[in-house]
């Protein structure tokens, strides 16, 4: 089972990341994304889900028009793992 990561390890991680925020009472880090369209953002959405299935690892988000807010957690540690920051990482991809 993937461990809580520690704060050095946290930080370490954040530093790859493109513009995810670390909530230290959620023990989670999130990221709202703006695209032009609804398309847009579901097509985004449609990708980030069908990379989380083959990670067997699921984000918790929520999707308004254009608008898509991402958070990730890891439910089964009760907090954030290397799961998380490698589900982040492959989303960041996404965005390129
Ligand atoms: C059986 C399966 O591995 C687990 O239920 C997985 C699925 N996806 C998950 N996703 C997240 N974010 N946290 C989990 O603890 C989790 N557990």
């Amino acid at each position: 089972m993937a461990e809580k990561l520690e704060p050095a390890a946290r930080e370490a991680a954040l530093l790859k990341l493109n513009g995810w925020i670390y909530d230290p009472q959620a023990d989670a880090i999130s990221h709202d994304f703006k695209f032009k369209t609804f398309s847009e953002a579901f097509s985004f959405m449609t990708r980030v889900a069908l990379a989380a299935e083959k990670m067997d690892h699921h984000p918790e988000w929520s999707n308004v028009y254009n608008k898509v807010r991402i958070t990730l957690t890891t439910h089964s540690a009760g907090g954030l793992t290397e799961k998380d920051t490698k589900l982040a990482e492959r989303i960041d991809r996404l965005m390129i």
